[in-house]
């Protein structure tokens, strides 16, 4: 369960999350839209304490991500696929994470084959093309085996192949009753893949509601993302 409550994060006089409450339930896989600039990555940032509220706070499993006794057993995080050390291979990027999380080194080989990554494991990131690296971090969020999964656009740059797995695991890690949370503006592939949704615009909360809710009445999720967030796309900014 990830509890997002009266989230407000200002950088200098912009504010990029403002009172922002919603929760994350088990058992179901939860996409997060919003227009470019919207506060999703700042959100899914201070989830994981990498940046710091004004105001407000975000609960994993009842509990701040820094007070987690296992946090990578707890969360799982893809955030930034490229930000990995240049000089570690993929296997090495892996196993230094297991290790100083007291994770077995069996598991570094058990994500890498998960990924599709076995036989490049010895080769480093730095070379890797942008969905190689995807399915590199997302073998790091899956390393701790854990109950809650956050993932910030893990598709981007992945193959149709690559993008059909990403869906397939993770309507399987929600079926195992794990929290499985996602942003991506591939809205197509996100309504094959969400049962439930929170729209975010301009920091604020827009929408969260089932998939079914979001496009009633509509042609698809397209049509009705673009109904719900008009007024808080960049375009429409600059028209106001
Ligand atoms: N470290 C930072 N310093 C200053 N401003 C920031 C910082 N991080 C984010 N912002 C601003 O906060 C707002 C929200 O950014 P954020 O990256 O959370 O949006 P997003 O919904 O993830 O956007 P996108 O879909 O483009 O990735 C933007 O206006 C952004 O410029």
């Amino acid at each position: 369960m990830l509890d997002v409550r009266a989230v407000t994060k200002n950088f200098g006089r912009h504010t990029a999350v403002q009172d922002l409450s919603f929760t994350v339930r088990p058992g179901a896989v939860t996409g997060f839209l919003g227009p470019n600039g919207a506060g999703k990555s700042t959100t899914m940032r201070i989830a994981v304490g990498l940046t710091r509220p004004d105001s407000g706070r975000i609960l994993i499993n009842g509990l701040p991500y820094d007070r987690l006794a296992a946090p990578l057993h707890e969360a799982g995080v893809l955030l930034d696929a490229r930000a990995v050390h240049p000089r570690r291979s993929a296997y090495q990027h892996l196993a230094v994470l297991a290790t100083t999380h007291g994770i077995p080194l069996r598991r570094v080989d058990e994500v890498l084959g998960l990924v599709g990554l076995s036989g490049v494991a010895g080769r480093r990131p730095g070379g890797f093309s942008l969905g190689m690296s995807q399915r590199l971090g997302i073998a790091a969020a899956l390393l701790g085996d854990p109950g809650v999964v956050i993932l910030d656009e893990p598709v981007n740059g992945l193959d149709p192949e690559g993008i059909r797995w990403v869906r397939t695991l993770l309507r399987s890690l929600a079926a195992e009753g794990r929290t499985v949370f996602l942003s991506s503006h591939l809205m197509s592939e996100m309504e094959m893949t969400a049962d439930r949704l929170i729209v975010i615009g301009r920091g604020r909360l827009v929408a969260d509601v089932t998939m079914a809710e979001l496009t009633a009445g509509h042609q698809s999720l397209e049509d009705a993302y673009f109904d719900l967030t008009r007024d808080y796309t960049l375009e429409g900014e600059s028209h106001r």
